[in-house]
């Protein structure tokens, strides 16, 4: 089985402005409000593709029963934490370009992380788990590391989607695969990635530092795959974005989707650059007959 927990769930409201101008009223043109949070989204994007997991996670108040509702709708099996504050609200606004403002995190007691913690100790060899996305200011800053130390015993594989100390910390403890976006992963060397070059360079410092498998993304650009065996390249014809919220997510969840079927490395990123493309060139989520479309303009490079 696969489990996704999002320890900060939220609300994304995506609305379209036609121009931004700071310190005026603006007119929605369009908006739509989503069940959001980078693990949430990988159990979405798995379902979209066909494969169940369970979402994990602490949700509150008002907004945390319309992600609930969202997720019953969608047919995702969750077991939510509750907690008492509201989840947050997290708006995407779309402009000329693309604008995000994070809503305040509830507070998570300690008994709600206990909770969680005993949900993850049921896990086995056979399962994988998604950590993905921020740490509410309440909850110690190196959970996914004492969350995967406890994982190592069990044999759980962990897929870790996070940033800055919450990426750096847990490193250590060997995750199956970490997903950085190239601005992500210069932060954890103090580096600058840009070029693919430079993205194979410090994804194999990555597993220099334990990761077992890194994709590196890098949006519009393309994205690089590194392991200890072997590295690739993933370029494709350059196309407008649509909306780049959840495109990351839509990778780990197309790599996982293929991995868990059994397919190489190899097919797995070319899945996971196609889901994560064909969400960023969509208006919703990647579905499979999109995904099976955009395929054939994938190149992958071995390096
Ligand atoms: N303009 C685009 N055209 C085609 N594919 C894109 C575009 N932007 C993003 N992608 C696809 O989405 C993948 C992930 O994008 P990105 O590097 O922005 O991830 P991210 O920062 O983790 O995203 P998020 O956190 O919003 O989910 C890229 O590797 C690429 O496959
Ligand atoms: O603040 P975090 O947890 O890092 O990211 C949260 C978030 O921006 O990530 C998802 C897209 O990847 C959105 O659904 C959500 O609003």
């Amino acid at each position: 089985m696969i489990y996704t927990v999002t320890m900060n769930p939220s609300i994304d409201y995506h609305v379209w402005i036609k121009t931004m101008v700071e310190g005026t009223i603006h007119q929605a043109q369009k908006e739509w409000k989503t069940a959001g949070g980078k693990g949430i989204n990988v159990s979405k994007v798995l379902r979209n593709l066909g494969s169940v997991s369970v979402a994990l996670g602490f949700v509150g108040g008002f907004t945390g029963s319309f992600i609930r509702q969202q997720l019953d709708q969608d047919g995702i099996e969750h077991r939510f934490i509750p907690v008492t504050q509201d989840s947050r609200m997290n708006i995407k606004i779309k402009a000329e370009r693309e604008t995000d403002l994070s809503g305040v995190s509830p507070l998570i007691p300690k008994v709600a992380i206990n909770e969680l913690m005993d949900q993850l100790d049921h896990l086995t060899s056979d399962d994988f788990l998604v950590l993905a996305g921020s740490v509410p200011a309440s909850v110690p800053a190196d959970i996914y590391r004492i969350i995967m130390q406890r994982m190592n015993q069990l044999g759980v594989r962990v897929i870790l989607d996070a940033k800055g100390a919450a990426l750096d910390n847990a490193l250590a403890e060997r995750p199956f695969l970490i997903k950085p976006n190239h601005y992500e992963l210069g932060e954890l060397f103090g580096a600058s990635v840009e070029t693919t070059e430079e993205a194979v360079h410090y994804g194999r410092r990555a597993l220099d530092l334990g990761a077992t498998n890194v994709i590196v993304s890098m949006a519009g650009q393309g994205a690089v795959f590194v392991n200890r065996e072997k590295a690739f390249a993933a370029q494709f014809p350059k196309q407008q974005a649509v909306n780049s919220i959840g495109a990351g997510d839509s990778m780990v969840a197309g790599f996982l989707y293929a991995y868990t079927r059994g397919q190489q490395v190899k097919e797995a990123f070319q899945l996971a650059v196609a889901a994560g493309s064909t969400t960023a060139i969509s208006e919703g989520f990647c579905t499979p007959e999109k995904i099976e479309a955009f395929l054939p303009h994938i190149t992958i490079t071995e390096l």
